[in-house]
């Protein structure tokens, strides 16, 4: 176990009851629902008291947060630490990926074990188990990827979420051909099997097929270099495969996740397919598509360009980290991740010479909150709530992990950020805690920062000097079945995925008809009157007493004449999260 700092003492306090009790006084607490001047006291890594004038035990350290927001820990819902891929291994491991997500303000993340094509799901959960255990400074969870499909991948899914794993969602690819794609037919099935067992698929929304044969057209014309990245797989072909996605979501009677959206066509399919399907459909965006753009696949530097290559990529459109700022407060996308998948200089090199062929990721997991801070807070975008609600309370609520995490509460889990909205600091891989020397944000002022991060009652960032633990945190079980995405209603007696054909009278079922009839129904509904879209637009403006409802935007994106799309109606049919 290794510490970074080992002070035997804070301000003259015994470290050990300080990290075992806690007062964080004077600070604004801001939950997704709300925000409010209260104290707040930890024991033992739960918060105890949430109030003011608290009765507390001497010997208490206090930490003052005047002027300062006390936040839920941001979870980061997407991470990729010590992955293999593409030939090489990502550079952040569980210790430095999860101590630069604590320098950032995250104090859990979900990393996704990806089994390779034949490899038992079961065996590569054990490895990631492995990975991980003795080495994050945080609490974490795990996503499992579904690569391949066969009665074998069905059984180990349905072990996977059980009690003993504890997983409750997986992930497949419709991109990465020959590698982890998944063909329309086994996608369809690994979709199916989720929604028996009553946990959430997510989806690589990209058209693999496409991207291949774009890639084999670009380098026939000699275009070798990171642009030919973007080249192969622009906006449509990334809006295709949402919209595939959610047609084989919906014959499945399957919610959906889209992991990592990056631009504003899939934004649009997204809102489509919410507008005919009766299941919750939610999306995932990153601080790299919110923090910075695809203007630099055409840097002449080929470090500088391979650096900003993941998958899907950035966009070329300059508006497009606003649209998704926006998409993010409007409640069209539900959180935002950072999709950590750094690689050293020598790795990316291996495309030097065929794009296709750079290791796809890029950095985000310490950077992720002050960037969405910045680009949306700071901007009138989005008040600090909703910023709860996209970098917390929404990965909790999601993956079944709320109210023990995504809430500052009684009984909850003391995960905390008091968050200082006036420090000023520029972004640099000079001063990050990352393990690679570049950073996608180089050079970004930003203004709101983390002063103190309070990882299970532990202060793992003081007054901004990073002090995790290695191995400090936990690996957290997910239960299936999260009301989120699900809804309250116990889980049907007959699997979900069945074809409805008690219509059909004479005995020559359409598959087809079930699911129209659902549509047709949902359409309906969709027309309900509740205003919605609750957003943020005034500059500088920063609490939900000046946050406005409104419609105005609401009938932007129509398709159909019929549909009415009704966005964030609290307690009406949107994410469910509100
Ligand atoms: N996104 C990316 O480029 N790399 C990580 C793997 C994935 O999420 O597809
Ligand atoms: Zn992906
Ligand atoms: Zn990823």
């Amino acid at each position: 176990m290794t510490v970074d700092t080992t002070p035997t003492s804070v301000s003259g306090i015994n470290i050990k009851s300080s990290q075992n009790r806690l007062l964080i006084k004077n600070g604004k607490i801001v939950n997704d629902d709300g925000m409010e001047d209260l104290d707040v006291y930890i024991e033992d890594g739960i918060i105890k008291q949430v109030g003011r004038n608290l009765i507390i035990p001497g010997g208490t350290r206090t930490i003052d947060a005047t002027g300062k927001l006390v936040m839920p820990g941001g979870i980061d819902p997407h991470t990729h630490f010590e992955l293999e891929m593409m030939g090489a291994k990502s550079a952040d491991d569980f210790y430095k990926g999860t101590r630069a997500a604590v320098a950032g303000g995250t104090t859990c993340v979900i990393d996704f074990v990806l089994p390779q094509k034949g490899q038992s799901l079961l065996e590569a959960y054990a490895n990631w188990r492995e990975k991980a255990d003795g080495k994050v400074c945080c609490d974490y969870g795990l996503h499992v990827g579904v690569t391949w499909w066969s009665p074998q991948v069905r059984k180990e899914m349905q072990q996977l979420t059980t009690e003993q794993y504890g997983i409750n969602s997986f992930k497949m690819f419709m991109a990465y051909k020959d590698a982890w794609m998944l063909d329309d037919y086994d996608l369809y099935c690994a979709i199916e099997t989720c929604a028996e067992l009553r946990a959430l698929p997510q989806v690589h929304a990209e058209n693999g097929n496409i991207i291949a044969r774009n890639t084999e057209k670009l380098l026939a014309k000699g275009v070798t270099g990171p642009e030919g990245h973007q080249l192969s797989r622009d906006e449509e072909v990334e809006a295709e495969a949402v919209n595939r996605a959610c047609v084989i979501a919906n014959q499945a009677s399957s919610p959906l996740y889209i992991v990592h959206m990056m631009s504003r066509s899939a934004v649009r399919a997204l809102q489509q397919a919410r507008a005919r399907q009766r299941h919750v459909l939610l999306g995932e965006t990153l601080a790299a598509s919110v923090g910075t753009d695809g203007s630099h696949y055409g840097n002449s530097c080929f470090r500088h360009a391979a650096a900003h290559v993941l998958s899907p990529p950035l966009r070329p459109d300059p508006a497009t980290p606003q649209a998704l700022c926006e998409a993010l407060a409007d409640d069209d996308l539900q959180l935002i991740g950072s999709d950590n998948c750094t690689f050293h200089e020598k790795d990316k090199e291996l495309g030097k010479n065929n794009f296709c062929k750079i290791p796809n990721g890029v950095n985000g997991v310490e950077d992720r909150m002050a960037i969405l801070w910045q680009k949306a807070v700071n901007t009138g975008i989005m008040d600090p709530c909703r910023f709860v609600a996209v970098t917390s309370t929404n990965a909790a609520k999601i993956f079944n992990m709320y109210p023990q995490k995504g809430r500052v509460a009684v009984n909850s889990d003391a995960d905390l950020v008091v968050w200082d909205p006036k420090l000023e600091r520029t972004i640099s891989a000079a001063t990050h805690k990352q393990a690679v020397n570049f950073n996608i944000f180089e050079g970004q002022h930003v203004v709101g920062s983390p002063q103190y991060v309070i990882v299970n009652g532990r202060v793992c960032l003081d007054d901004g000097e990073l002090r995790v633990v290695e191995g400090f945190g936990k690996f957290i079980k997910t239960a299936v079945d999260s009301p989120a995405v699900f809804g309250s209603a116990p889980a049907p007696a007959a699997a979900p995925a069945q074809l409805d054909v008690s219509h059909v009278s004479n005995g020559s079922p359409s598959p087809d008809l079930g699911n129209m009839t659902k549509s047709v129904e949902s359409l309906s509904v969709s027309g309900c009157s509740t205003p919605t879209g609750r957003k943020m637009r005034e500059p500088g403006a920063r609490n939900l007493q000046t946050s406005t409802f409104s419609i105005s935007k609401e009938i932007e994106g129509l398709d159909t004449k019929t549909s009415v799309r009704v966005r964030n109606p609290p307690g009406g049919k949107s994410s469910g999260l509100w």
